[in-house]
């Protein structure tokens, strides 16, 4: 039942925002009153009974409706207010939320929308929110369409709460990044965010990776090590790729996540922990969870709540922006003048497809701040830095291509046929060299980090497998 009759304030410096939605909540039966500014709401509050429901702006001269939030919430804590903007950033939602908004309306907002909004509240008690002090935002999440305002204002509204979250999307769609802005904006913002990819480690190191180990725990294990969980103690732990965890782990982060409490690998010392677990994954858990891959129990444990990340072509009016960002970004590392893009380039960006979604777009972004010429970027330059093998990854990505297609043309011109398979065997040349350099000779860690499997590894390594391989290490 909505209750009819209620008092409805609408505060808006905007008077037409005023008039509209003040004209909709009395059509369907609100007391409403407008005020063009915080400080004039402020005033009636000291001189007549306060409402029972509060529409604010946020930016208005003077205070702003976010002071006013805290000014109302001071004096009537029990009263809900409805925070509009036409700001839908992370760090404005979570403001709102954080300084105890029942809700957050991005404008311009559909004035049916508002008014369901304001029978919803008005019908159950509203929830307060408890207060907790603004933490610089950095690592912002761009995205202005409503997949990511409506994303925008999930994580606002949950970072306060200290649910386990699950994010979901395509590879790139930016689920680490919506982990941190969880982080940032709650109230653990000032304890730890430690983050660990379960398909980077190999899975026999998984275990004593996420709970630690005492010295002499297993061969290998001359020091006491601390775990991810006990390291995250007060803060977030970001499981990313969580379905890629080996089922008896699984198992063993049911129980800790259940219990809150774990002994290390090899150690008899109870480790209490207080973390806040958000899980990710590209894979659809479900149909793992049917194929027996992954516990239901677990499942559901970890998916408290759920938040979809939409891939980048499903959005694609944010591909200009975040576009504009990146090549911001580039210009400001190579300390150079920023370089445009003209309405072709944006359009043609804007109808790639993205199989690698946002982090495609920022590499080419790189790229193109880096090798186009000039200082406006036009069709052509998308279309080449976007040729075929080009797509996916890295930076030096066009300097490879090069030198790869010299390669291939001077074998080519000196009548050699095989081309193919000596170009993969060089390719698994360097990739092993480098990525065993990097893991210090752990071939596991190594085979992990390449995607390979390691008896994979092993096979391509060949012959000279055992030579370069340190002792001891696995
Ligand atoms: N909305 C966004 N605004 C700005 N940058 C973004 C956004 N989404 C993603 N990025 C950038 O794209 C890159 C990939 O993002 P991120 O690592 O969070 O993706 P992911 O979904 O966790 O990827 P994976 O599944 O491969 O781990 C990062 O450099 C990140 O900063």
């Amino acid at each position: 039942m909505v209750e009819v009759g209620a008092q409805v304030w609408v505060v808006d410096d905007d008077r037409s925002v005023r008039f509209v939605l003040a004209a909709a909540l009395a059509e369907a039966g609100y007391e409403v009153s407008g005020f063009e500014s915080a400080a004039a709401a402020l005033e009636a509050l000291a001189q007549r009974p306060p409402p029972q429901l509060l529409f604010t702006d946020v930016r208005m001269p003077g205070e702003d409706g976010l002071v006013l939030l805290e000014r109302l919430k001071a004096a009537q804590p029990q009263l809900p207010v409805i925070v509009m903007s036409a700001y839908t950033d992370v760090a404005s939602t979570a403001g709102a939320f954080r300084g105890g908004a029942h809700e957050f309306l991005s404008k311009p907002f559909d004035l049916d929308d508002a008014v369901a909004l304001a029978a919803r509240t008005l019908r159950p008690a509203a929830m307060p929110v408890a207060a907790t002090p603004v933490v610089d935002s950095t690592d912002a999440l761009i995205g202005d369409t409503p997949a990511m305002r409506e994303l925008f204002r999930a994580i606002g509204r949950l970072a306060q709460a200290p649910l386990n979250v699950l994010i979901t999307g395509e590879t790139g769609t930016g689920k680490e990044l919506v982990a941190r802005a969880l982080h940032r904006e709650s109230p653990r913002a000032r304890r730890p965010f430690i983050a660990m990819n379960t398909a980077a480690v190999p899975s026999e190191l998984l275990e004593s990776e996420l709970f630690g180990h005492e010295a002499g725990a297993f061969t290998g294990a001359h020091k006491r090590h601390v775990g991810r969980f006990e390291q995250a103690d007060g803060g977030t732990l970001f499981l990313d790729e969580i379905g890629d965890m080996p089922l008896p782990l699984q198992t063993r982060l049911l129980r800790v996540l259940a219990e809150a409490e774990f002994f290390r690998v090899g150690g008899r010392e109870l480790i209490r922990v207080d973390v806040r677990v958000v899980a990710a994954t590209h894979q659809d858990l479900d149909a793992l969870v049917a194929g027996g891959r992954f516990r239901a129990d677990l499942l559901h444990r970890l998916d408290v709540v759920r938040l979809h990340l939409p891939a980048l072509r499903e959005r694609r009016d944010d591909v200009p922006t975040l576009a504009d960002a990146f090549l911001a970004a580039a210009a400001k590392r190579f300390n150079a003048p920023v370089k445009r893009l003209d309405a072709g380039a944006r359009e043609r960006l804007r109808t790639h497809d993205w199989p690698g979604n946002v982090r495609e777009l920022e590499n080419l972004c790189w790229r193109l701040a880096a090798l186009a010429p000039g200082d406006v970027i036009g069709a052509g330059d998308v279309r080449a830095a976007l040729s075929p093998g080009r797509v996916a990854e890295g930076g030096g990505a066009a300097a490879w291509d090069n030198a790869l297609a010299a390669w291939a043309r001077e074998r080519l011109a000196a009548g050699e046929a095989d081309l193919h398979a000596q170009a993969r065997e060089r390719l698994d040349q360097v990739l092993l060299d480098a990525a065993l350099e990097h893991t210090g000779g752990r071939r596991s860690e190594a085979a992990a980090r390449l995607g390979l499997g390691r008896n994979t590894l092993t096979r391509k390594l060949g012959p000279r497998g055992s030579a370069r391989s340190r002792p001891g290490t696995r």
